[in-house]
C-alpha cells in the first residue's frame, strides 16, 4: 500500500448549522489506536458519507457518535451535541440513543409483528397512548417508504418481510423514536440493487427532517446521496469536503487514489 503523510489533511469547515461535532476524538482497542484526532463537524439536515478502505476506522468512528463503543473501546475527546459533550461519563447513554439512532448493516428486526417492531421501544420509553402509538407507527412507516407495502399486514411477522423491507422497517423503528440524527452502517450492503435504490431514495427524503451519517463502501452510493463526504485512511480523516469536491477534485493524493480505485 502507498505510504502517505498521515498528518496532511484537508478538512473543510461547515457553514451550515451543525448536527454534531467531534473534537480530538481518539479511539483505542487495547493497544490498537483505531482513530486519531478526529475533528469533524456534521451539518444538520444533510447526508454525510464516511468512506475508506476496510479497517480504516469508519464504523468505529460512527459507533462513537451514539456511545456504542463504550464497552469495547477507550474513546477520548469530545462529541458535542447541542452544546453538550455526550462523550462525558456523566451522560445517560440511553438518552443519547433516543436523539441519535443507529441502523446496522444487516437488517435486525425483532421476531415480532411489524407493528410491535415499531411500538416496542416506544412503549418502553413510556408512550402508552394508543392514538400516539398508531400515529407514530403510520408516520414512521410512511417516512421509511414502507407503509403502502405493509399497511394491511401490520400484525404479520417482521421476519416474513424481504431483506430490503426489513431494512426499511429498521429505519422506521429508528425514526419512530424521533431522533435528530440517524447513523447508518452500510445499510444497503446486504441488499439487491432495487432494494438499495429504495433505501437511497428513502434516505434522501429523510434528510429533509434528519441529519444522516452513513458508512458506505459503495462510492457511487456516496456520490449519489450524500452532501458531504469524509475519507478515512488508517484511522485518520484525510479529507472532508462537499461530496462533489471529494469525488471530482480531491485535494489529497490518498483520497484521489481511493476514489479512482488505485488502492483497495
Ligand atoms: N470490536 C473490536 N475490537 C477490537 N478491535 C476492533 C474492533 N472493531 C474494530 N477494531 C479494529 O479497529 C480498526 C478499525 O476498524 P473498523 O471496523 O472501524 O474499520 P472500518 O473502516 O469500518 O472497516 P470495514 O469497512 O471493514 O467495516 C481495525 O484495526 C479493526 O481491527
Amino acid at each position: 500500500m502507498e505510504q502517505y503523510n498521515l498528518s496532511d489533511r484537508y478538512i473543510t469547515a461547515i457553514s451550515d448549522e451543525k448536527a454534531i461535532t467531534t473534537k480530538d476524538l481518539q479511539v483505542h482497542y487495547g493497544a490498537n489506536h483505531a482513530i486519531f484526532d478526529a475533528n469533524l463537524e456534521f451539518p444538520r439536515f444533510k447526508i454525510t458519507s464516511l468512506i475508506g478502505a476496510s479497517g480504516s476506522g469508519k464504523s468505529t468512528f460512527l459507533r462513537c457518535l451514539n456511545r456504542m463503543n463504550d464497552k469495547i473501546a477507550q474513546v477520548d475527546g469530545q462529541i458535542l451535541y447541542r452544546n453538550v459533550d455526550i462523550n462525558s461519563n456523566k451522560i445517560n447513554v440511553y438518552e443519547v440513543r433516543k436523539h441519535i439512532g443507529m441502523v446496522f448493516q444487516r437488517p435486525n428486526p425483532f421476531a415480532k409483528s411489524i407493528k410491535e417492531n415499531i411500538t416496542f421501544a416506544l412503549k418502553n420509553s413510556g408512550i402508552t397512548n394508543k392514538n400516539e402509538l398508531n400515529e407514530r407507527l403510520e408516520t414512521s412507516l410512511k417516512s421509511a417508504a414502507l407503509w403502502d407495502e405493509v399497511k394491511d399486514n401490520l400484525n404479520k411477522s417482521a421476519l416474513a418481510l424481504s431483506g430490503g423491507q426489513q431494512q426499511r422497517l429498521c429505519i422506521a423503528r429508528s425514526i419512530a423514536m424521533r431522533p435528530d440524527i440517524l447513523l447508518l452502517d452500510e445499510p444497503a450492503s446486504a441488499l439487491d440493487p432495487i432494494s438499495t435504490s429504495k433505501i437511497e431514495e428513502t434516505l434522501k427524503n429523510l434528510s429533509k427532517d434528519y441529519s444522516i451519517i452513513i458508512v458506505t463502501h459503495n462510492l457511487q452510493q456516496a456520490s449519489r446521496i450524500s452532501d458531504y463526504t469524509a475519507f478515512f485512511h488508517l484511522g485518520h480523516i484525510i479529507e472532508y469536503n462537499k461530496t462533489v469536491n471529494v469525488f471530482t477534485n480531491p485535494k489529497m493524493q490518498a483520497t484521489e487514489d481511493y476514489v479512482s480505485g488505485n488502492f483497495g
